[in-house]
Protein backbone atom coordinates (compact mmCIF):
# COMPACT_ATOMS: atom_id res chain seq x y z
CA UNK A 1 0.00 0.00 0.00
CA UNK A 2 1.29 3.46 -0.35
CA UNK A 3 0.13 6.29 1.93
CA UNK A 4 -3.29 5.13 2.22
CA UNK A 5 -4.25 1.94 5.26
CA UNK A 6 -7.86 0.60 5.69
CA UNK A 7 -9.74 1.05 2.82
CA UNK A 8 -13.33 -0.24 2.48
CA UNK A 9 -13.83 -3.82 1.01
CA UNK A 10 -16.46 -5.60 -0.43
CA UNK A 11 -17.61 -9.06 -0.17
CA UNK A 12 -15.99 -11.52 -2.34
CA UNK A 13 -17.93 -13.78 -5.11
CA UNK A 14 -16.78 -16.55 -2.87
CA UNK A 15 -19.00 -15.08 0.19
CA UNK A 16 -21.69 -12.46 -1.62
CA UNK A 17 -22.25 -9.63 0.57
CA UNK A 18 -22.97 -9.87 4.00
CA UNK A 19 -24.99 -7.33 5.84
CA UNK A 20 -23.07 -4.68 7.20
CA UNK A 21 -21.52 -5.35 10.31
CA UNK A 22 -23.00 -2.64 13.13
CA UNK A 23 -20.78 0.84 12.91
CA UNK A 24 -18.58 1.04 15.62
CA UNK A 25 -19.50 3.77 18.05
CA UNK A 26 -19.34 6.87 16.36
CA UNK A 27 -17.33 8.65 18.46
CA UNK A 28 -14.77 6.12 17.94
CA UNK A 29 -14.96 5.80 14.87
CA UNK A 30 -14.06 9.83 14.63
CA UNK A 31 -11.39 9.62 16.96
CA UNK A 32 -9.92 6.48 15.18
CA UNK A 33 -10.41 8.45 11.56
CA UNK A 34 -8.57 12.20 13.77
CA UNK A 35 -5.49 9.76 14.53
CA UNK A 36 -5.12 8.43 11.37
CA UNK A 37 -5.54 11.60 9.95
CA UNK A 38 -2.81 13.13 12.87
CA UNK A 39 -0.70 10.10 11.42
CA UNK A 40 -0.89 10.81 7.86
CA UNK A 41 -0.06 14.61 8.65
CA UNK A 42 3.03 14.07 10.42
CA UNK A 43 3.82 10.76 7.73
CA UNK A 44 3.77 13.81 5.21
CA UNK A 45 6.02 16.12 7.06
CA UNK A 46 8.86 13.13 7.74
CA UNK A 47 11.36 13.25 5.37
CA UNK A 48 12.19 10.49 2.92
CA UNK A 49 13.69 7.35 4.93
CA UNK A 50 14.91 3.95 3.37
CA UNK A 51 11.25 2.52 3.48
CA UNK A 52 10.16 4.92 1.86
CA UNK A 53 12.76 5.23 -0.58
CA UNK A 54 12.05 1.74 -1.15
CA UNK A 55 7.90 2.85 -1.87
CA UNK A 56 8.73 5.00 -3.61
CA UNK A 57 10.88 3.23 -5.96
CA UNK A 58 8.01 0.63 -5.94
CA UNK A 59 5.68 3.64 -7.01
CA UNK A 60 7.68 4.24 -10.21
CA UNK A 61 7.93 0.85 -11.21
CA UNK A 62 3.81 0.62 -10.61
CA UNK A 63 3.78 3.73 -13.00
CA UNK A 64 6.55 1.99 -15.77
CA UNK A 65 3.73 -0.54 -15.16
CA UNK A 66 0.57 2.04 -15.99
CA UNK A 67 2.20 3.31 -18.38
CA UNK A 68 2.71 -0.20 -20.34
CA UNK A 69 -1.18 -0.87 -19.74
CA UNK A 70 -1.63 2.07 -21.15
CA UNK A 71 -2.88 3.85 -18.03
CA UNK A 72 -1.49 7.01 -18.38
CA UNK A 73 -2.91 7.15 -22.10
CA UNK A 74 -1.65 9.14 -24.79
CA UNK A 75 0.28 11.34 -22.35
CA UNK A 76 3.89 11.79 -23.81
CA UNK A 77 6.73 11.82 -21.70
CA UNK A 78 7.75 15.03 -22.50
CA UNK A 79 4.42 16.59 -21.06
CA UNK A 80 4.77 14.03 -17.69
CA UNK A 81 8.36 15.71 -17.31
CA UNK A 82 6.67 19.48 -17.51
CA UNK A 83 4.63 17.66 -14.85
CA UNK A 84 6.62 16.67 -12.50
CA UNK A 85 9.45 20.01 -13.29
CA UNK A 86 5.77 21.86 -12.45
CA UNK A 87 6.03 20.27 -9.38
CA UNK A 88 3.18 17.12 -9.38
CA UNK A 89 4.48 13.54 -8.15
CA UNK A 90 5.79 11.18 -10.70
CA UNK A 91 3.02 9.02 -9.58
CA UNK A 92 0.17 11.13 -10.75
CA UNK A 93 1.28 12.36 -13.35
CA UNK A 94 1.94 9.15 -14.95
CA UNK A 95 -1.21 7.43 -14.56
CA UNK A 96 -3.31 10.12 -15.09
CA UNK A 97 -1.33 13.05 -16.40
CA UNK A 98 -4.55 14.06 -18.53
CA UNK A 99 -6.28 14.93 -15.17
CA UNK A 100 -4.30 17.65 -14.21
CA UNK A 101 -2.92 18.74 -17.62
CA UNK A 102 -2.25 22.45 -17.55
CA UNK A 103 -3.07 22.68 -14.16
CA UNK A 104 0.36 24.01 -11.20
CA UNK A 105 -0.49 22.12 -7.86
CA UNK A 106 -0.84 24.20 -5.14
CA UNK A 107 1.45 23.56 -1.51
CA UNK A 108 -0.71 22.62 1.36
CA UNK A 109 1.31 25.21 3.33
CA UNK A 110 -0.62 27.81 1.39
CA UNK A 111 -3.41 27.03 3.32
CA UNK A 112 -4.53 27.42 6.45
CA UNK A 113 -6.58 24.25 8.36
CA UNK A 114 -9.41 25.69 10.34
CA UNK A 115 -11.95 23.04 11.01
CA UNK A 116 -12.58 18.92 9.72
CA UNK A 117 -16.18 19.53 8.10
CA UNK A 118 -16.95 16.28 6.55
CA UNK A 119 -15.75 12.76 6.60
CA UNK A 120 -16.93 10.42 3.66
CA UNK A 121 -15.74 7.27 3.26
CA UNK A 122 -12.83 8.10 0.34
CA UNK A 123 -12.18 11.36 2.41
CA UNK A 124 -11.91 14.05 5.03
CA UNK A 125 -12.86 17.81 4.22
CA UNK A 126 -11.67 20.54 6.09
CA UNK A 127 -13.01 24.05 5.89
CA UNK A 128 -9.35 26.02 5.39
CA UNK A 129 -8.09 29.85 4.64
CA UNK A 130 -6.07 30.19 1.27
CA UNK A 131 -3.29 32.27 2.79
CA UNK A 132 -2.65 34.04 -0.46
CA UNK A 133 -6.22 35.59 -0.96
CA UNK A 134 -7.72 35.11 2.58
CA UNK A 135 -10.56 32.96 1.33
CA UNK A 136 -12.35 30.28 2.58
CA UNK A 137 -12.34 27.04 0.99
CA UNK A 138 -13.23 22.98 1.66
CA UNK A 139 -10.16 20.86 1.03
CA UNK A 140 -11.27 17.40 0.54
CA UNK A 141 -8.45 14.83 0.98
CA UNK A 142 -9.14 12.10 -1.06
CA UNK A 143 -7.82 8.39 0.10
CA UNK A 144 -6.37 6.41 -2.83
CA UNK A 145 -3.22 3.84 -3.17
CA UNK A 146 -0.65 5.79 -5.10
CA UNK A 147 1.34 3.22 -6.17
CA UNK A 148 -2.06 1.78 -7.34
CA UNK A 149 -2.60 2.71 -10.75
CA UNK A 150 -6.17 1.79 -10.65
CA UNK A 151 -6.61 3.28 -7.20
CA UNK A 152 -4.98 6.41 -8.81
CA UNK A 153 -6.88 6.31 -11.42
CA UNK A 154 -10.30 5.95 -9.79
CA UNK A 155 -9.33 8.94 -7.73
CA UNK A 156 -8.52 11.17 -11.05
CA UNK A 157 -12.05 10.07 -12.81
CA UNK A 158 -13.66 12.61 -10.12
CA UNK A 159 -10.99 15.55 -11.42
CA UNK A 160 -11.45 14.52 -14.81
CA UNK A 161 -15.01 15.41 -14.03
CA UNK A 162 -15.21 17.62 -11.91
CA UNK A 163 -13.13 19.88 -14.72
CA UNK A 164 -15.48 19.43 -17.72
CA UNK A 165 -18.04 20.75 -15.44
CA UNK A 166 -19.25 24.21 -15.45
CA UNK A 167 -22.51 25.28 -14.34
CA UNK A 168 -23.71 27.24 -11.08
CA UNK A 169 -25.05 24.48 -9.75
CA UNK A 170 -22.35 22.08 -9.86
CA UNK A 171 -19.21 22.37 -6.95
CA UNK A 172 -15.90 24.18 -8.89
CA UNK A 173 -12.99 22.09 -8.31
CA UNK A 174 -10.64 25.15 -7.69
CA UNK A 175 -7.52 23.50 -7.90
CA UNK A 176 -5.07 20.70 -6.61
CA UNK A 177 -2.82 20.59 -3.47
CA UNK A 178 0.20 17.93 -3.86
CA UNK A 179 3.65 18.35 -4.01
CA UNK A 180 6.46 16.14 -5.62
CA UNK A 181 7.36 14.21 -2.93
CA UNK A 182 3.68 13.88 -1.60
CA UNK A 183 1.68 11.01 -1.83
CA UNK A 184 -1.30 12.72 -1.27
CA UNK A 185 -3.89 14.91 -2.44
CA UNK A 186 -6.20 17.62 -1.57
CA UNK A 187 -9.14 19.08 -3.85
CA UNK A 188 -9.83 22.48 -3.55
CA UNK A 189 -13.63 23.60 -4.05
CA UNK A 190 -15.39 26.69 -3.28
CA UNK A 191 -16.46 26.30 0.50
CA UNK A 192 -20.56 25.29 1.02
CA UNK A 193 -21.86 26.43 4.48
CA UNK A 194 -24.80 23.67 4.18
CA UNK A 195 -25.57 20.44 2.76
CA UNK A 196 -29.34 19.45 2.32
CA UNK A 197 -29.81 16.27 4.35
CA UNK A 198 -28.07 18.70 7.33
CA UNK A 199 -30.66 20.89 6.81
CA UNK A 200 -33.60 18.23 5.97
CA UNK A 201 -32.88 16.62 9.34
CA UNK A 202 -32.72 20.31 11.25
CA UNK A 203 -35.61 19.65 13.39
CA UNK A 204 -36.01 22.97 13.22
CA UNK A 205 -36.74 23.59 9.49
CA UNK A 206 -39.22 23.04 7.30
CA UNK A 207 -39.15 23.94 3.75
CA UNK A 208 -42.38 26.01 1.35
CA UNK A 209 -43.59 24.84 -1.47
CA UNK A 210 -41.73 27.62 -3.14
CA UNK A 211 -38.50 27.13 -1.79
CA UNK A 212 -38.92 23.23 -2.37
CA UNK A 213 -39.30 24.23 -5.89
CA UNK A 214 -36.11 26.64 -5.73
CA UNK A 215 -33.74 23.70 -4.11
CA UNK A 216 -35.03 21.66 -7.23
CA UNK A 217 -34.82 23.38 -9.77
CA UNK A 218 -31.14 24.43 -9.02
CA UNK A 219 -30.79 20.44 -8.04
CA UNK A 220 -32.43 19.66 -12.24
CA UNK A 221 -30.67 22.33 -13.61
CA UNK A 222 -27.06 20.67 -12.33
CA UNK A 223 -28.40 17.43 -13.99
CA UNK A 224 -29.45 18.85 -16.96
CA UNK A 225 -25.71 20.53 -17.21
CA UNK A 226 -23.79 17.16 -16.34
CA UNK A 227 -26.36 15.21 -18.23
CA UNK A 228 -25.62 17.06 -21.46
CA UNK A 229 -21.56 16.81 -20.79
CA UNK A 230 -22.15 13.14 -20.73
CA UNK A 231 -21.75 12.67 -16.91
CA UNK A 232 -24.35 10.55 -14.64
CA UNK A 233 -23.55 11.22 -10.88
CA UNK A 234 -24.38 8.44 -9.78
CA UNK A 235 -24.87 8.99 -5.94
CA UNK A 236 -27.54 12.44 -6.01
CA UNK A 237 -28.52 12.18 -1.92
CA UNK A 238 -29.01 15.16 0.53
CA UNK A 239 -25.52 15.09 2.02
CA UNK A 240 -24.27 15.66 -1.88
CA UNK A 241 -26.56 18.81 -2.52
CA UNK A 242 -24.47 21.58 -0.95
CA UNK A 243 -25.91 24.93 0.10
CA UNK A 244 -24.24 28.48 0.44
CA UNK A 245 -25.45 31.17 2.63
CA UNK A 246 -26.75 32.85 -0.56
CA UNK A 247 -29.16 30.19 -1.55
CA UNK A 248 -27.54 28.40 -4.26
CA UNK A 249 -27.06 24.41 -4.20
CA UNK A 250 -24.47 22.65 -5.86
CA UNK A 251 -24.47 19.42 -6.88
CA UNK A 252 -20.81 18.24 -5.67
CA UNK A 253 -19.03 14.36 -4.54
CA UNK A 254 -18.45 12.97 -8.05
CA UNK A 255 -16.43 10.01 -6.56
CA UNK A 256 -18.93 7.77 -8.04
CA UNK A 257 -19.82 9.55 -11.33
CA UNK A 258 -19.30 8.29 -14.89
CA UNK A 259 -19.32 9.17 -18.27
CA UNK A 260 -21.54 7.76 -21.06
CA UNK A 261 -22.52 8.00 -24.22
CA UNK A 262 -26.12 7.59 -25.06
CA UNK A 263 -25.13 6.13 -27.74
CA UNK A 264 -22.91 3.26 -26.85
CA UNK A 265 -23.43 0.65 -25.57
CA UNK A 266 -20.99 0.66 -22.37
CA UNK A 267 -22.05 -1.59 -19.45
CA UNK A 268 -21.44 -0.33 -16.28
CA UNK A 269 -21.58 -1.50 -12.70
CA UNK A 270 -24.87 -1.76 -11.22
CA UNK A 271 -23.84 -1.22 -7.76
CA UNK A 272 -24.01 2.43 -7.19
CA UNK A 273 -26.06 5.13 -5.89
CA UNK A 274 -26.70 5.25 -1.95
CA UNK A 275 -29.54 2.59 -1.03
CA UNK A 276 -32.78 4.72 -0.27
CA UNK A 277 -32.10 6.57 -3.20
CA UNK A 278 -30.83 3.69 -5.57
CA UNK A 279 -33.47 3.18 -8.42
CA UNK A 280 -35.17 -0.11 -9.19
CA UNK A 281 -33.34 -0.94 -12.29
CA UNK A 282 -30.21 -0.98 -10.59
CA UNK A 283 -31.56 -2.98 -7.36
CA UNK A 284 -32.55 -5.49 -10.45
CA UNK A 285 -28.77 -5.45 -11.71
CA UNK A 286 -29.19 -3.28 -14.41
CA UNK A 287 -25.66 -2.58 -16.12
CA UNK A 288 -27.35 -0.77 -19.20
CA UNK A 289 -28.58 2.53 -17.83
CA UNK A 290 -28.50 6.21 -18.14
CA UNK A 291 -29.80 9.60 -16.66
CA UNK A 292 -32.80 8.03 -15.29
CA UNK A 293 -30.83 6.76 -12.32
CA UNK A 294 -29.78 10.24 -11.32
CA UNK A 295 -33.47 11.76 -12.22
CA UNK A 296 -34.83 8.58 -9.70
CA UNK A 297 -32.82 9.78 -7.55
CA UNK A 298 -33.95 13.21 -7.61
CA UNK A 299 -37.91 12.43 -7.57
CA UNK A 300 -36.48 10.87 -4.07
CA UNK A 301 -35.35 13.97 -2.72
CA UNK A 302 -38.58 15.71 -4.01
CA UNK A 303 -40.39 13.76 -2.02
CA UNK A 304 -38.26 13.83 0.97
CA UNK A 305 -38.44 17.80 1.21
CA UNK A 306 -42.25 17.34 0.86
CA UNK A 307 -42.34 14.64 3.38
CA UNK A 308 -40.16 16.27 5.49
CA UNK A 309 -38.32 12.23 5.57
CA UNK A 310 -36.85 10.09 3.58
CA UNK A 311 -39.46 8.21 1.25
CA UNK A 312 -37.95 4.78 1.46
CA UNK A 313 -35.18 4.08 4.50
CA UNK A 314 -34.72 0.72 3.24
CA UNK A 315 -31.97 -1.20 5.10
CA UNK A 316 -30.83 -3.95 3.10
CA UNK A 317 -31.23 -3.81 -0.88
CA UNK A 318 -34.11 -6.57 -0.24
CA UNK A 319 -35.81 -4.11 1.88
CA UNK A 320 -35.10 -1.46 -0.39
CA UNK A 321 -36.83 -3.35 -3.36
CA UNK A 322 -39.96 -4.21 -1.30
CA UNK A 323 -40.49 -0.78 -0.36
CA UNK A 324 -40.25 0.41 -3.86
CA UNK A 325 -42.44 -1.91 -5.11
CA UNK A 326 -44.94 -0.93 -2.10
CA UNK A 327 -44.69 2.49 -2.82
CA UNK A 328 -44.37 2.73 -6.89
CA UNK A 329 -46.16 -0.72 -7.67
CA UNK A 330 -44.04 -3.78 -8.84
CA UNK A 331 -43.06 -3.58 -13.02
CA UNK A 332 -45.32 -4.59 -15.55
CA UNK A 333 -44.92 -7.90 -17.21
CA UNK A 334 -43.70 -6.02 -20.41
CA UNK A 335 -40.80 -4.29 -18.64
CA UNK A 336 -39.67 -7.96 -16.61
CA UNK A 337 -39.55 -9.19 -19.98
CA UNK A 338 -38.41 -6.14 -22.42
CA UNK A 339 -35.62 -5.65 -19.47
CA UNK A 340 -34.14 -8.61 -18.84
CA UNK A 341 -32.62 -7.73 -15.58
CA UNK A 342 -30.00 -9.90 -14.32
CA UNK A 343 -31.77 -10.39 -11.02
CA UNK A 344 -35.48 -10.22 -12.25
CA UNK A 345 -35.58 -14.23 -11.69
CA UNK A 346 -35.36 -13.34 -7.62
CA UNK A 347 -36.76 -10.82 -7.10
CA UNK A 348 -40.03 -10.58 -9.45
CA UNK A 349 -42.69 -10.57 -6.73
CA UNK A 350 -45.34 -13.55 -7.31
CA UNK A 351 -48.28 -11.11 -7.09
CA UNK A 352 -48.12 -7.66 -8.36
CA UNK A 353 -48.14 -4.55 -6.49
CA UNK A 354 -50.28 -1.25 -7.26
CA UNK A 355 -48.97 1.71 -7.66
CA UNK A 356 -49.99 4.07 -4.40
CA UNK A 357 -47.59 7.32 -4.78
CA UNK A 358 -50.82 9.53 -5.07
CA UNK A 359 -53.15 8.18 -2.48
CA UNK A 360 -49.97 7.87 0.24
CA UNK A 361 -48.99 11.78 -0.77
CA UNK A 362 -52.24 12.82 -1.31
CA UNK A 363 -51.88 15.73 0.89
CA UNK A 364 -48.74 17.09 -1.48
CA UNK A 365 -49.49 19.60 -4.65
CA UNK A 366 -50.88 18.35 -7.51
CA UNK A 367 -48.17 19.39 -9.49
CA UNK A 368 -45.30 18.18 -7.02
CA UNK A 369 -47.34 14.92 -7.25
CA UNK A 370 -47.62 14.53 -10.77
CA UNK A 371 -43.62 15.48 -11.14
CA UNK A 372 -43.05 12.79 -8.59
CA UNK A 373 -44.62 10.17 -10.53
CA UNK A 374 -43.01 10.99 -13.67
CA UNK A 375 -39.36 10.95 -11.84
CA UNK A 376 -40.78 7.84 -9.72
CA UNK A 377 -41.47 5.58 -12.89
CA UNK A 378 -40.22 2.09 -12.48
CA UNK A 379 -39.26 1.45 -16.37
CA UNK A 380 -36.76 4.74 -16.54
CA UNK A 381 -38.09 4.71 -20.19
CA UNK A 382 -40.83 6.71 -18.88
CA UNK A 383 -39.11 9.00 -16.49
CA UNK A 384 -38.74 12.45 -17.26
CA UNK A 385 -35.07 13.98 -18.25
CA UNK A 386 -33.56 16.52 -16.15
CA UNK A 387 -34.76 18.68 -19.08
CA UNK A 388 -38.22 18.08 -19.36
CA UNK A 389 -38.75 17.96 -15.60
CA UNK A 390 -37.51 21.83 -15.71
CA UNK A 391 -40.23 22.29 -18.43
CA UNK A 392 -42.85 20.33 -15.84
CA UNK A 393 -45.98 22.72 -14.43
CA UNK A 394 -44.21 21.87 -10.71
CA UNK A 395 -42.10 25.05 -12.12
CA UNK A 396 -44.72 26.94 -14.30
CA UNK A 397 -47.38 27.16 -12.06
CA UNK A 398 -47.84 29.26 -8.75
CA UNK A 399 -46.34 29.30 -6.04
CA UNK A 400 -43.38 29.68 -8.11
CA UNK A 401 -39.88 28.72 -7.10
CA UNK A 402 -38.50 31.90 -4.65
CA UNK A 403 -35.26 33.29 -5.36
CA UNK A 404 -32.11 31.30 -4.51
CA UNK A 405 -31.35 34.77 -2.40
CA UNK A 406 -34.65 35.06 -0.47
CA UNK A 407 -33.86 31.70 0.96
CA UNK A 408 -33.36 31.39 4.66
CA UNK A 409 -29.74 32.55 5.96
CA UNK A 410 -29.63 29.15 8.24
CA UNK A 411 -27.43 28.17 11.53
CA UNK A 412 -24.64 25.57 10.52
CA UNK A 413 -26.65 21.96 9.40
CA UNK A 414 -24.11 20.11 7.65
CA UNK A 415 -24.72 16.27 7.98
CA UNK A 416 -21.73 16.25 10.01
CA UNK A 417 -23.42 18.90 12.45
CA UNK A 418 -26.69 16.87 12.54
CA UNK A 419 -24.49 13.40 13.43
CA UNK A 420 -22.36 15.41 16.51
CA UNK A 421 -26.11 16.12 17.31
CA UNK A 422 -27.03 13.12 17.55
CA UNK A 423 -23.66 11.94 19.36
CA UNK A 424 -24.54 14.14 21.78
CA UNK A 425 -28.25 12.93 22.29
CA UNK A 426 -27.22 9.51 22.54
CA UNK A 427 -24.61 10.34 24.86
CA UNK A 428 -27.11 12.67 27.30
CA UNK A 429 -29.53 9.65 27.10
CA UNK A 430 -26.47 7.28 28.28
CA UNK A 431 -25.95 10.00 30.78
CA UNK A 432 -29.77 10.10 32.22
CA UNK A 433 -30.85 12.71 29.98
CA UNK A 434 -28.71 15.36 31.59
CA UNK A 435 -27.00 18.55 30.57
CA UNK A 436 -23.28 18.69 31.22
CA UNK A 437 -24.60 21.81 33.54
CA UNK A 438 -26.85 19.25 35.18
CA UNK A 439 -30.27 19.96 33.27
CA UNK A 440 -32.90 18.13 31.86
CA UNK A 441 -32.84 17.61 28.10
CA UNK A 442 -36.14 18.15 26.92
CA UNK A 443 -35.49 17.15 22.76
CA UNK A 444 -33.11 15.11 21.10
CA UNK A 445 -33.68 13.14 18.11
CA UNK A 446 -31.37 10.30 16.43
CA UNK A 447 -32.27 10.60 12.77
CA UNK A 448 -31.38 7.14 10.47
CA UNK A 449 -28.75 7.33 7.94
CA UNK A 450 -28.45 6.28 4.46
CA UNK A 451 -26.86 3.40 3.70
CA UNK A 452 -24.03 4.42 1.03
CA UNK A 453 -23.42 2.19 -2.53
CA UNK A 454 -22.02 -1.04 -1.95
CA UNK A 455 -18.41 -2.00 -2.91
CA UNK A 456 -18.89 -1.69 -6.88
CA UNK A 457 -15.39 -2.30 -8.05
CA UNK A 458 -16.12 -6.33 -7.79
CA UNK A 459 -15.54 -6.21 -11.45
CA UNK A 460 -11.57 -6.08 -11.05
CA UNK A 461 -10.21 -9.11 -10.80
CA UNK A 462 -7.17 -7.31 -8.93
CA UNK A 463 -9.70 -6.26 -6.10
CA UNK A 464 -11.59 -9.27 -5.95
CA UNK A 465 -8.37 -11.37 -5.38
CA UNK A 466 -7.38 -9.10 -2.88
CA UNK A 467 -10.60 -9.09 -1.52
CA UNK A 468 -10.40 -12.98 -0.68
CA UNK A 469 -7.66 -12.02 1.68
CA UNK A 470 -10.23 -9.45 3.61
CA UNK A 471 -11.72 -10.67 7.05
CA UNK A 472 -15.84 -9.47 6.88
CA UNK A 473 -14.65 -7.29 10.40
CA UNK A 474 -13.18 -4.92 8.43
CA UNK A 475 -15.37 -5.24 5.19
CA UNK A 476 -17.71 -1.92 4.69
CA UNK A 477 -20.35 -1.81 2.35
CA UNK A 478 -19.50 1.32 0.26
CA UNK A 479 -19.28 2.34 -3.52
CA UNK A 480 -16.94 1.13 -6.37
CA UNK A 481 -13.60 1.86 -5.63
CA UNK A 482 -12.01 1.96 -8.61
CA UNK A 483 -13.58 0.80 -11.88
CA UNK A 484 -12.16 2.10 -15.09
CA UNK A 485 -14.34 4.69 -16.96
CA UNK A 486 -16.72 3.09 -19.18
CA UNK A 487 -15.77 -0.20 -18.29
CA UNK A 488 -16.76 -0.01 -14.95
CA UNK A 489 -19.55 -3.05 -14.75
CA UNK A 490 -17.78 -5.05 -17.64
CA UNK A 491 -17.81 -7.47 -15.51
CA UNK A 492 -20.35 -8.16 -12.63
CA UNK A 493 -19.66 -10.33 -9.30
CA UNK A 494 -22.26 -13.41 -9.05
CA UNK A 495 -23.84 -11.66 -6.44
CA UNK A 496 -24.32 -8.08 -6.30
CA UNK A 497 -27.81 -8.13 -4.95
CA UNK A 498 -28.23 -10.14 -1.73
CA UNK A 499 -31.24 -12.00 -0.15
CA UNK A 500 -30.59 -11.25 3.04
CA UNK A 501 -31.49 -14.35 5.18
CA UNK A 502 -32.29 -12.22 8.15
CA UNK A 503 -34.87 -9.74 6.74
CA UNK A 504 -38.66 -10.56 6.95
CA UNK A 505 -40.20 -8.55 4.61
CA UNK A 506 -43.69 -7.64 5.75
CA UNK A 507 -45.56 -9.82 3.21
CA UNK A 508 -42.48 -12.26 2.12
CA UNK A 509 -44.85 -14.48 0.41
CA UNK A 510 -45.39 -12.01 -2.09
CA UNK A 511 -41.60 -12.38 -3.27
CA UNK A 512 -40.69 -15.43 -5.71
CA UNK A 513 -37.88 -16.40 -3.30
CA UNK A 514 -38.21 -18.27 -0.21
CA UNK A 515 -37.45 -15.88 3.04
CA UNK A 516 -36.00 -17.49 6.22
CA UNK A 517 -38.85 -16.71 9.05
CA UNK A 518 -36.74 -15.76 11.24
CA UNK A 519 -37.28 -12.35 13.08
CA UNK A 520 -34.44 -10.43 13.65
CA UNK A 521 -32.76 -6.72 14.95
CA UNK A 522 -31.45 -4.36 11.98
CA UNK A 523 -28.89 -6.69 10.70
CA UNK A 524 -27.51 -3.84 7.88
CA UNK A 525 -26.98 -0.25 9.38
CA UNK A 526 -24.38 2.14 7.96
CA UNK A 527 -25.59 4.97 10.90
CA UNK A 528 -26.87 4.75 14.76
CA UNK A 529 -29.92 2.21 14.53
CA UNK A 530 -32.97 4.65 15.15
CA UNK A 531 -36.82 3.81 15.52
CA UNK A 532 -37.46 5.39 11.75
CA UNK A 533 -41.26 5.86 12.54
CA UNK A 534 -40.47 7.60 15.80
CA UNK A 535 -38.38 9.47 13.53
CA UNK A 536 -41.16 9.98 11.01
CA UNK A 537 -43.22 11.15 13.79
CA UNK A 538 -41.28 13.92 15.05
CA UNK A 539 -39.87 15.18 11.70
CA UNK A 540 -43.55 15.02 10.04
CA UNK A 541 -44.81 18.55 9.86
CA UNK A 542 -48.04 18.87 7.50
CA UNK A 543 -46.61 21.94 5.27
CA UNK A 544 -49.69 22.30 2.88
CA UNK A 545 -52.68 22.97 4.57
CA UNK A 546 -54.83 19.87 5.20
CA UNK A 547 -54.18 17.35 8.02
CA UNK A 548 -52.15 14.10 7.49
CA UNK A 549 -50.97 11.05 8.34
CA UNK A 550 -47.93 9.40 8.10
CA UNK A 551 -46.92 7.98 4.35
CA UNK A 552 -46.68 4.39 4.62
CA UNK A 553 -43.64 3.59 3.87
CA UNK A 554 -42.64 4.99 7.03
CA UNK A 555 -44.20 2.05 8.75
CA UNK A 556 -42.78 -0.42 6.02
CA UNK A 557 -40.27 -2.22 8.63
N1 LIG B 1 -17.17 22.32 -1.03
C1 LIG B 1 -17.53 21.94 0.18
N2 LIG B 1 -17.84 22.87 1.10
C2 LIG B 1 -18.23 22.51 2.33
N3 LIG B 1 -18.36 21.23 2.74
C3 LIG B 1 -18.07 20.25 1.88
C4 LIG B 1 -17.63 20.55 0.56
N4 LIG B 1 -17.43 19.38 -0.09
C5 LIG B 1 -17.73 18.40 0.78
N5 LIG B 1 -18.12 18.91 1.97
C6 LIG B 1 -18.54 18.17 3.16
O1 LIG B 1 -17.82 16.96 3.28
C7 LIG B 1 -18.72 15.82 3.21
C8 LIG B 1 -18.00 14.70 2.47
O2 LIG B 1 -17.66 15.14 1.16
P1 LIG B 1 -17.86 14.21 -0.10
O3 LIG B 1 -19.30 13.75 -0.12
O4 LIG B 1 -17.39 14.92 -1.30
O5 LIG B 1 -16.87 13.01 0.26
P2 LIG B 1 -16.97 11.44 0.05
O6 LIG B 1 -15.77 10.82 0.68
O7 LIG B 1 -17.16 11.15 -1.40
O8 LIG B 1 -18.27 11.13 0.86
P3 LIG B 1 -19.33 9.94 0.79
O9 LIG B 1 -18.78 8.80 1.56
O10 LIG B 1 -20.55 10.55 1.46
O11 LIG B 1 -19.59 9.63 -0.66
C9 LIG B 1 -19.98 16.36 2.53
O12 LIG B 1 -21.14 15.66 2.90
C10 LIG B 1 -20.01 17.81 2.99
O13 LIG B 1 -20.68 17.93 4.23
Amino acid sequence: MGCVHGRPSAPSPDHPQQPDPPPPPAVAAEKAAAEEEEEEEEEEKKPPKPARRERRARSSRSAAEAARLGLGGSFANRARGEQVAAGWPAWLSAVVGEAIDGWTPRRADSFEKIDKIGQGTYSNVYKARDTATGKIVALKKVRFDNLEPESVRFMAREILILRRLHHPNVVKLEGLVTSRMSCSLYLVFEYMEHDLAGLAASPDISFTEPQVKCYMHQLLSGLEHCHNNGVLHRDIKGSNLLLDNNGMLKIADFGLASLFDPNKNQPMTSRVVTLWYRPPELLLGSTDYGVGVDLWSAGCILAELLAGRPIMPGRTEVEQLHKIFKLCGSPTEEYWKKSKLPHATIFKPQQPYKRRISETYKDFPQSALRLIETLLAMDPADRLTATSALRSDFFTTEPYACEPSSLPAYPPSKEMDAKRRDEEARRLRAAGGRTNDGAKKTKTRDRPRAVPAPEANAELQINIDKRRLVTHANAKSKSEKFPPPHQDGAVSLVSTNHMDPLYEPQDPSSFSTVFTQEKSSVPTWSGPLADLSAVGKQKWKHKFGRSSKQPSTARAR
